[in-house]
């Protein structure tokens, strides 16, 4: 079996716009590239993964990648979107002869290398889908998909259960696994907060993130 990342990045200057009146464009942009930085760096000390494929036409994230071992970066000079950047990242992993792909959002800086190889130790060979599911419940912040193809990604609002409903249809076998460390995805200021907290009560990890939340006051 050879494992991909995808980690998809949106440009850091437009990103994280639903903290745009929390946060200032220089604080949202270091969170942004403080959290990919800290994704990266637990994807490389995830010993399930065989190699780490970044979408994003951010110069800054190309930058990160090659700092962090990423095997490969696949432009996305328009930001085309998280499933469309997916969907290119999961092309390039079968050109690389990729037998399944996870997918994993950048904003997830408390990932768990240890957390991440369990989800992966429960893929089977397949056709299967894991759906990791945000802390509320019905959003996606990883999918495992075996093989890379068995299905398109549909991130956006519900997509935990469109998800749920595209592996039926594609005759995949299908499991929603909560992995608390992948729960922890930052789109609004309440999210920042439970990060902060979890970090609080986490050992390790995220440093990059860490270092920008102690300069952001707490709400
Ligand atoms: N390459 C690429 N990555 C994207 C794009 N949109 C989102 N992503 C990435 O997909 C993951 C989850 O995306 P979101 O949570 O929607 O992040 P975001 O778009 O910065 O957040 P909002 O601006 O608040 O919607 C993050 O790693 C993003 O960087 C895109 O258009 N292109
Ligand atoms: C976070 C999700 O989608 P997006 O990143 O596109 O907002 C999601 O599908 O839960």
């Amino acid at each position: 079996m050879r494992t991909v990342a995808v980690l998809p990045v949106k440009r850091f200057g437009a990103a994280k716009q639903r903290l745009n009146d929390d946060l200032s464009d220089g604080t949202r942009r270091a969170l942004a590239e403080a959290m990919v930085t800290d994704v990266l760096i637990a994807l490389r000390r995830t010993r399930g993964v065989d190699e780490v494929l970044v979408v994003s036409g951010e110069h800054a994230a190309v930058a990160l990648a090659a700092g962090y071992d990423a095997a490969a970066v696949i432009d996305d000079p328009t930001d085309a979107g998280h499933s469309a950047a997916a969907l290119r990242g999961i092309e390039a992993a079968l050109e690389r002869g990729a037998t399944r792909v996870v997918l994993v959002p950048g904003d997830c800086p408390a990932l768990d290398p240890v957390e991440l190889d369990a989800l992966l130790a429960r893929a089977g060979t397949g056709p299967g889908v894991l759906v990791v599911p945000d802390r509320h419940g019905d959003g996606t912040n990883a999918l495992v998909l075996t093989p890379p193809d068995v299905m398109a990604p549909a991130f956006g609002p519900g997509s935990r259960a469109r998800h749920e409903e595209l592996a039926r249809e594609a005759g995949a076998e299908c499991e929603a696994v909560e992995v608390r460390t992948l729960g922890l995805d930052v789109d609004t200021l309440d999210d920042l907060e439970a990060l902060r907290e979890a970090l609080d009560r986490l050992r390790g990890g995220a440093s990059h993130t860490r270092g920008l939340l102690a300069r952001v006051s707490r709400r």
